[in-house]
């Protein structure tokens, strides 16, 4: 039988390769400008790069052939809600703090989600030059190395990522900080972030590190680390344990069910709204 998405995966691949050129160029001349917060960043270069993923996706399969789930798309109003139709969920910038400063971490997330699966995710990690790839069933890969988690199970011996995201509000700043410093304190080997959610979860697929974790993030942060996590033998689960949903803000993941369970318990929830929450009137 023909293997219905393997076309879109191989031209999403080039599609993210290209997509992180563009942004280079975008580099000589970045304009900031905001969205939820002060610090909540978006630049020209964001907004470009996502018009011409998404152009170049309804070129290739057909203006209405699939839907689209954009950061920058959603950030000016368009609706957010993944359905069983074939979906492409798509970070044109993942990293946009970084990539203002300069600081050497930015990734292209592109997803492709059918029956709210995500069949395939592809990032490519812009500073790096890494084309991390996987399929469901299929394994993962950075360029074309089969990747694999940690193979650690004391948690005494890992390096965990989480990051403080782009809400300042005292009382979640606190439970982020409180939850940092009782995994910090468990102890660990040590707390990283890439200020990059695709990176981060590119990170914890290549064993680098054992689990990333974040209250805040959004679909089109993980969509595509989810999928490489999962090939690469890893774990995703909510962060009160329970079962992980893409649209939820909320995500754990690591390299075995021991890690999470044992970071989950640091771990000090706050509420978010979910990515498919009503539009407020
Ligand atoms: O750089 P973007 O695409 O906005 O995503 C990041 C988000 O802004 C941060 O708040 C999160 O902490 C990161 O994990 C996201 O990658
Ligand atoms: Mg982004």
């Amino acid at each position: 039988m023909e293997d219905p998405w393997q076309k879109a995966y191989d031209f999403a691949v080039a599609v993210a390769r290209k997509a992180g050129e563009i942004r280079k160029a975008g580099e000589s001349e970045i304009r900031v400008m905001t969205k939820s917060s002060t610090v909540d960043l978006v630049t020209k270069t964001d907004e470009r790069v996502e018009k011409i993923i998404i152009s170049s996706l309804k070129e290739e399969f057909g203006e209405d052939a699939h839907c689209f789930i954009g950061e920058e798309s959603v950030a000016k109003g368009e609706p957010c809600v993944l359905s069983d139709k074939p979906t492409w969920i798509i970070d044109p910038v993942d990293g946009t703090t970084n990539f203002v400063h300069g600081f050497p971490f930015v990734a292209v997330s592109i997803a492709f989600a059918v029956n709210k699966e995500v069949e395939f995710g592809v990032v490519y990690s812009c500073l790096e030059d890494k084309m991390y790839k996987a399929r469901k069933g299929k394994g993962a890969f950075c360029d074309d190395e089969p990747i694999q988690v940690s193979d650690m199970k004391d948690i005494n011996k890992s390096i965990i990522i989480s990051e403080h995201g782009t809400d300042r509000s005292p009382e979640k700043v606190t439970k982020i900080f409180s939850t940092m410093q009782k995994i910090l304190c468990i102890p660990v080997h040590g707390l990283r972030g890439s200020g990059t959610a695709a990176t981060n979860m590119c990170l914890v697929a290549t064993g680098a590190v054992e689990a990333f974790f974040e209250i805040g993030i959004h679909c089109w942060d993980i969509a595509a680390g989810v999928i490489i996590v999962k090939e690469a033998g890893g774990i995703l689960l909510d962060v009160d344990g329970g079962p992980f949903d893409l649209m939820s803000r909320r995500m754990v993941s690591a390299n075995n069910e021991l890690i999470a369970k044992r970071i989950i318990k640091e771990i000090e929830i706050f509420p978010v709204g979910r990515d498919d929450a009503p539009a407020e009137k």
